[in-house]
């Protein structure tokens, strides 16, 4: 059937206009992740970057002969400290002349070459990096000036410098999905609340033990994901303990709230966790491991876990914790904390370097003599 044009009265205020600075950010980030070009933009110009731990050779390639060798390589401050070349800035290596192949080895691999030139990073590419955490990618990209009014990017996602200072905001806009009973082993009676929200963010779960009374502090544990030892039972950390544990110890507490995080490797995500495993069995901790691949100590935030006591209408805890950042997160965040408890897992020879780590490297509330001596015993055999 034909629709006269005469018939057809469009309401302005219904157009989808979609121009807010969240959407931006997600079409960004997801096209980021298959490889494809983005494009930032701010008062200084515009700068179109290409993820490398996404891209292709033949996308390099491609981003290269579009770049027409104007382009250089991004790498974040921890990675140009590991590299010998700066503690302080996120650096621009010219990369006329430099290959999928090199910019990689540049990017993540160990013993790179050191001796080359660089430039501080621009705050547009600082902005790509801060997409490319969000993506849950290596913060190392190629990025090249995109001149006022050239096309060659023009189908690329675009994102303006300040959709991340304003979805900075919207991070902790969270509604609660649904809510259901699900009986736990042990555990009796639960209920799975999941929240959907955030900017680019997957779904979040509390999972409410027994009926805790919110009228006061509640016993909380916000636990950060960690398929390799909450699922498996990997015996590089202690996390799948922690995970029992605390939901053990919120029952015994009379009831209590865990918030499951999605946070997989302290928020750098399970391609970056895996490859810090391999560099953490070449003899690296698990901070320098991270770092190699440009990540500071913790890529964590803690918009949701906020966001989600709000939700539940938690205003006070008692949090299960070691982690001196996850109290100073909620104070922050006006959330009192009148209890810290401490939950611990199983020590084992190959999460002991792990845990030392966390107490001596991060500051983590654990018992370094039970560990000096875990240690020694393991070592005595
Ligand atoms: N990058 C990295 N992340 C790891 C490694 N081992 C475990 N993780 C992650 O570390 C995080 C552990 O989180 P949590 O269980 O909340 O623990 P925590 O920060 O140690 O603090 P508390 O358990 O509350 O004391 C999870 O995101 C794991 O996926 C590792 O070797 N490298
Ligand atoms: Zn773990």
């Amino acid at each position: 059937m034909n629709v006269s044009p005469h018939l057809w009265a469009p309401n302005k205020s219904a157009d989808y206009q979609f121009d807010d600075s969240a959407m931006r950010l997600e079409r960004a980030v997801s096209e980021f992740r298959y490889g494809r070009p983005i494009v930032l933009s701010g008062p200084e110009g515009s700068v179109a970057a290409l993820a490398l731990d996404a891209a292709s050779p033949s996308d390099f390639e491609r981003f290269a002969r579009a770049a027409g060798g104007q382009h250089a390589l991004y790498l974040s401050r921890h990675r140009a400290a590991r590299l010998g070349l700066s503690n302080a800035d996120d650096i621009a290596i010219p990369a006329r002349d430099m290959d999928f192949a090199s910019a990689s080895a540049l990017a993540y691999a160990r013993d790179s070459a050191t001796q080359i030139e660089w430039k501080p990073a621009t705050s547009l590419m600082r902005t790509a990096g801060e997409v490319a955490g969000l993506a849950l990618l290596l913060p190392a990209m190629m990025c090249v000036e995109v001149p006022r009014h050239a096309r060659t990017f023009a189908a690329c996602a675009e994102v303006d410098h300040l959709d991340l200072p304003k979805s900075r905001r919207m991070a902790r806009n969270f509604e609660v999905v649904v809510r259901t009973p699900v009986p736990l082993r042990d555990l009796g009676d639960c209920e799975f609340v999941v929240f959907r929200g955030g900017v680019a963010q997957k779904d979040q779960v509390a999972i409410v033990v027994g009926q805790p009374d919110t009228s006061g502090p509640v016993p909380v544990r916000i636990h950060s994901s960690c398929l390799t030892g909450d699922l498996c039972g990997s015996l590089k950390c202690d996390c799948g303990d922690q995970l029992r544990n605390g939901l053990s110890s919120l029952k015994e507490q009379g009831g209590g709230v865990l918030l499951y995080l999605d946070q997989e490797g302290r928020g750098t995500g399970i391609g970056a966790k895996m490859r810090a495993y391999g560099y953490q069995h070449e003899g690296l901790d698990t901070i320098d491991a991270d770092a190699e691949l440009g990540f500071g100590p913790d890529e964590r935030r803690y918009d949701a876990a906020v966001a989600m006591l709000g939700g539940l209408g938690i205003g006070a805890v008692n949090l299960l914790t070691n982690n001196p950042t996850k109290v100073a997160a909620l104070l922050a965040a006006g959330i009192a904390v009148n209890g810290r408890t401490s939950v611990t897992g199983r020590i084992t020879p190959d999460n002991l370097e792990y845990l030392r780590t966390k107490t001596l490297r991060a500051g983590h509330a654990l018992d370094i003599d039970l560990l000096t001596r875990a240690a020694t015993e393991l070592s005595d055999g």
